[in-house]
């Protein structure tokens, strides 16, 4: 650990593919001991904003800090460790001797066997490491991470292909991780992790921050559902001035609405058309959720 007050401090940090503006002015402040979630659908710049953290690229403006030092730095004197979402595995080596590979080119590493028992594959170390499933190359991927012993990781969907049991005890092996107060920024498009795991969530969209608080407060950001019905004789204006007109279409006799709060909405809606009818509520997923955050309607 060290004295510096932020484990990762971005300030007006841009980066562009092209005309994609993957980053689009983030400034975002880790304090050392915080588990921060990236949440947002797919495209929504969590990579990338990986990537610059870890000095895997360089932005196009703004600066990057990790413990006050460049990512490069903080990287060469182990203090960040990275679980990406492509990090190749050798061809021909075993689980143990890739890591061994990695501990030789750390300054204080881990003992592999450390490594490995704490990323819970001691059982692996024999195996070729290209000859694994999806979900335990992921955890192999993880024990790499734990290498250098980082006070920092940074993972980007690092339960993708794991099954239920994997995660849970990937997420076992994260809270022995962070229990020591280390600090982890991990992204993933699923609230449900960023909601168990992590005690603050920033919302990604489009390369910006829009929302960014404990899992509760984001929750309830981006819980949205839609209520559908068939009203006969539905008169427009009318559902637009009991729900406004954001999230809200009408056509012919269907109506379909968007919000955070299905109830109240279901309430109004029969109090004011007895006759509705087919009234079907579902849960939005994320996409849905940001455009209705985008558009104003999920505040
Ligand atoms: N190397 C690249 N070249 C061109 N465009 C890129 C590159 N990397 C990312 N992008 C674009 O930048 C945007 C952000 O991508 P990024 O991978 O950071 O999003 P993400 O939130 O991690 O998405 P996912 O959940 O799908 O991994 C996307 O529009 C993507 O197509």
């Amino acid at each position: 650990m060290t004295d510096t007050p932020h484990a990762v401090r971005l300030a007006g940090l841009r980066k562009s593919y092209g005309s994609t503006r993957a980053v689009d002015g983030v400034d975002l402040e880790v304090a050392p001991g915080e588990i921060v979630a990236l949440l947002g659908p797919n495209g929504a710049g969590k990579s990338t904003l990986a990537d610059l953290i870890l000095g895997l690229s360089r932005p196009d403006a703004g600066t990057v800090a990790v413990f006050g030092r460049t990512p490069r730095e903080a990287v060469d004197a182990g203090l960040a460790g990275a679980m990406l979402q492509d990090g190749a595995m050798l061809a021909d080596a075993t689980v143990g001797e890739l890591a061994a590979l990695f501990a030789a080119v750390h300054r204080h590493p881990l003992p592999v066997a450390e490594a490995l028992d704490r990323a819970g594959i001691a059982d692996l170390a024999r195996r070729r490491a290209t000859d694994l499933s999806g979900g335990q190359t992921q955890r192999v991927r993880f024990a790499l991470a734990l290498v250098p012993d980082p006070d920092l990781l940074v993972l980007d969907e690092p339960t993708v292909a794991m099954d239920v049991a994997a995660r849970r005890e990937f997420w076992a092996a994260m809270r022995r991780f962070v229990a020591a107060g280390r600090t982890v920024l991990f992204a993933t498009h699923q609230l449900d992790e960023a909601d168990g795991f992590a005690d603050r969530v920033v919302l990604l969209h489009d390369g910006r921050v829009v929302a960014d608080g404990t899992p509760r407060h984001v929750k309830s950001v981006v819980a949205v559902r839609t209520v559908r019905a068939t009203v006969p004789d539905l008169d427009a204006a009318a559902v637009h001035a009991l729900f406004g007109a954001d999230g809200v279409t009408v056509d012919g006799e269907g109506v379909r609405i968007s919000t955070t709060d299905a109830d109240t909405v279901l309430r109004t809606l029969l109090e004011h058309s007895p006759r509705a009818r087919d009234i079907e509520v579902t849960g939005a997923g994320l996409e849905e959720a940001f455009l209705s955050i985008t558009e104003g309607t999920a505040r």
